[in-house]
């Protein structure tokens, strides 16, 4: 099979199990590794939480989700996104997608969820099944790293390596796939949290 043209490469990241084979600063891991909810952990390491709610509607998913959410290619889903500003400095870009075929039993919170953290939805509800966790190192051409930074507007970090991780949930017969862009300012949130201790 005749690999995909360069530029599809760069729109589409290695999602992989192994979070060392992202070989990422050593204070990401125990955050890219979270198995509680990433908003708990942020609100324990600020004094103050927000999620800032870039958009939610009807977009079509990436071309390296489709799989993912169950689908045979790319086509149409909701999709949030967010900013998780720790101390109103944005620390995770958040991307979720649900496929159009899931219902309102099936994530009966997610169309009202404004400005309140889609964790607070999935953690604690028992009919919530959570996947693996997968890893990845989004290069700049990747869409996801390409709105990260076009959300941070100008104070958007000079070309980085964006680690992300993603994870599937699945609830009565919906899927849901959330993806997190670790962005830099993390990094300072572990430097001063490991100050703390
Ligand atoms: C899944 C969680 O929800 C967080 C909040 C999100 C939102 O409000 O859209 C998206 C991703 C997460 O970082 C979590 O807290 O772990």
């Amino acid at each position: 099979m005749s690999a995909p043209p360069r530029s599809a490469s760069l729109r589409q990241a290695q999602w992989q199990p192994h979070v060392l084979a992202l070989n990422a600063p050593q204070g990401y891991v125990p955050w890219l590794t979270e198995d509680g909810s990433l908003t708990a952990r942020l609100k324990a390491h600020s004094a103050s939480f927000r999620v800032q709610c870039l958009h939610q509607r009807v977009e079509r998913c990436l071309s390296d989700e489709a799989v993912a959410i169950g689908m045979h290619r790319p086509g149409r889903v909701w999709e949030r996104e967010v900013l998780l500003r720790c101390d109103n400095t944005p620390a995770v870009f958040a991307h979720t997608v649900v496929p159009m075929s899931a219902t309102a039993a099936d994530w009966p919170l997610f169309s009202a969820l404004g400005e309140r953290s889609l964790g607070t939805t999935l953690f604690g509800d028992p009919l919530v099944r959570r996947g693996v966790l997968e890893f990845a190192r989004l290069r700049e051409g990747h869409p996801l790293a390409r709105r990260a930074r076009a959300a941070l507007g100008p104070d958007a970090p000079d070309a980085h390596l964006l680690y992300a991780r993603r994870c599937l949930y699945q609830r009565r017969r919906g899927s849901l796939l959330v993806t997190e862009v670790f962005l830099p300012a993390v990094l300072e949130l572990i430097k001063t949290s490991k100050n703390k201790r």
